[in-house]
């Protein structure tokens, strides 16, 4: 084999999976357009949405910022050399992380040290399988760790909150998936698809869940049942009103595969793999002789550019609020949620390791009155050692819960902002010392990268490219205000409400 062409066509693989959404996934999202109901916050973080795909394809640039753990399932022709191929992909990986094709993304889990190339212990993740055929087919999917942590595996049988006892059977199976949804809420940026294993045990049951992420969206079941399944599901699952990024609206599930394999009688498990909008995956096939790609898959029917959405002034309903840091206590008690804001001036990012730093530490700059970004950027260093962004979305706030109110009120932050919101201690917190939580579109890391116009400074770069605080010069950088300082918070109605809808399908359906 020919290893250089082979490098070459896994470089196009990654590049391709990391910058142009497959043609299936931007029809779902075109649906979902047409779903929402024109001029709500749901209807315009889709237009944003649309408008990122075409950017990062445009730009060959990612389309979200979090590279997730790549994960290449490989067939090879019996006598290919699989060990040459690891070797190429690993290349091919390091090549295109210092392309910022993808963000270094690979952490000692240890030491917090990220390698900076996404190589690392077990990272990529490879799995090779023979076949009998004479190509080999390689499929690659980056899947980002919001909707990562949003998986979920059920043991049956169970108690589900809103939906009672799931039984060991198809009708149990179908509680537990609609549960799977619901406990996402929009944290997994939603609209989401989501794979599902049932059986198995708890490692082979979320690799059958992850394998169906490779299935094409608007393909059949040829399980009757399960097709029958999946189509209940998606239709079920968008009257819960989640909506987009969890702000209530029609479409919140694009897709449901459903995978069946054998268990053992102990153990009956159901595996969730949810999956973002930002739906990256992809495949080709590769002459096991030239390394040459013969042919890409994915790759019927038409390709919605949304380069009409791109041109669009984005449509702004209602008043718009300007903020520039520092802000006055004053001026964040007059917002309330269902604001929108455009931030101009200043805004810092801080995510796990800031926020766990600064509990003991103090902070590298003065932070009163100013906005806090959850958020681990794509950076770019040129030969001068001037840094510029390529990809910066939000990162999933949630996370930050057990920090963030002390943090605020040690600091004197005003704003905070990211995606899927933050819990009571943070709402309590934002009430007593006057502040408000900012959600920004998941997954809009090019949108997002286009209003920021300066990288102004760096702190505790230690912490590696995603972790550092960046100091980072904004224009017109535009969010909603989903927590208010007088207690109000979108996220826990949205909540809320979805439990009731939930709630409606207790009753036996299969
Ligand atoms: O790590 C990130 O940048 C974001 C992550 O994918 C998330 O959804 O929270
Ligand atoms: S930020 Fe959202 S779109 Fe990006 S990987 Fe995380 S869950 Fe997916």
């Amino acid at each position: 084999m020919n290893l250089q062409n082979l490098e070459n066509s896994i470089y196009k693989l990654v590049t391709e999976t990391s910058t142009n959404l497959p043609k299936d996934v931007r029809r779902a999202i075109k649906k979902a357009k047409e779903a929402e109901n024109a001029g709500t916050r749901a209807a315009m973080s889709l237009d944003t949405i649309a408008n990122n795909i075409f950017m990062a394809d445009d730009n060959v640039s990612p389309i979200c910022q979090d590279t997730g753990l790549p994960t290449f399932k490989i067939k090879t022709p019996v006598g290919v050399n699989q060990i040459e191929i690891k070797e190429m992909i690993k290349k091919a990986i390091a090549q295109t992380t210092a392309d910022a094709k993808l963000r270094p993304n690979a952490v000692d889990s240890l030491t917090g040290a990220n390698s900076g190339d996404n190589l690392g212990e077990g990272v990529p993740v490879i799995k090779f399988e023979q076949w009998e055929k004479d190509y080999i087919e390689m499929k690659l999917i980056l899947k980002g760790g919001g909707c990562e942590n949003k998986n979920i595996q059920y043991s049956l049988p169970t108690e589900l909150e809103g939906l009672g006892r799931a039984g060991r059977d198809l009708d149990g199976i179908r509680k537990c998936i609609l549960h799977s949804v619901y406990q996402a809420q929009g944290q997994g940026c939603s609209a989401g698809f989501i794979g599902v294993g049932i059986g198995g045990d708890r490692s082979s049951g979320y690799d059958l869940a992850k394998e169906q992420l490779f299935r094409h969206v608007d393909d059949v079941n040829p399980n009757e049942d399960l097709a029958k399944l999946e189509e209940y599901v998606v239709k079920t699952a968008n009257t819960f009103g989640i909506g987009t990024m969890g702000f209530g609206g029609e479409a919140t599930l694009l897709g449901c595969k459903i995978g069946v394999m054998h268990r053992i009688p102990a153990s009956f498990f159901v595996s969730v793999a949810y999956n973002c909008w930002a739906y990256r995956r992809m495949a080709v096939n590769i002459n096991a002789e030239t390394g040459e790609i013969m042919e890409w898959h994915y790759q019927d029917g038409e390709k919605i550019s949304f380069e009409e959405e791109a041109k669009a002034e984005t449509k702004q309903q209602g008043e718009v609020v300007k903020l520039t840091a520092p802000i006055t206590e004053e001026k964040i008690r007059s917002l309330k949620v269902g604001d929108v804001v455009q931030i101009s001036g200043r805004m810092y990012t801080g995510r796990d390791a800031i926020h766990h730093h600064l509990m003991s530490h103090d902070a590298p700059v003065d932070l009163d009155g100013q906005i806090i970004y959850h958020c681990g950027p794509v950076m770019a260093k040129d030969e001068d050692g001037n840094w510029t962004v390529k990809a910066a979305g939000p990162t999933t706030s949630i996370r930050e819960e057990p920090y963030q109110g002390d943090i605020m009120k040690k600091f004197g932050i005003r704003a905070v902002m990211g995606k899927g919101g933050m819990g009571p201690k943070t709402l309590a917190a934002l009430k007593e010392h006057g502040g408000v939580y900012l959600n920004a579109i998941g997954g809009a890391a090019q949108y997002y990268a286009d209003c920021i116009k300066s990288v102004d400074g760096v702190d505790l770069l230690e912490f590696g490219i995603p972790e550092a605080m960046w100091h980072l010069g904004v224009e017109d950088f535009t969010a909603v205000v989903t927590m208010d300082s007088h207690g109000n918070s979108l996220h826990a109605d949205v909540q809320k409400s979805s439990l009731e809808k939930l709630a409606d399908h207790a009753e036996r359906v299969f």
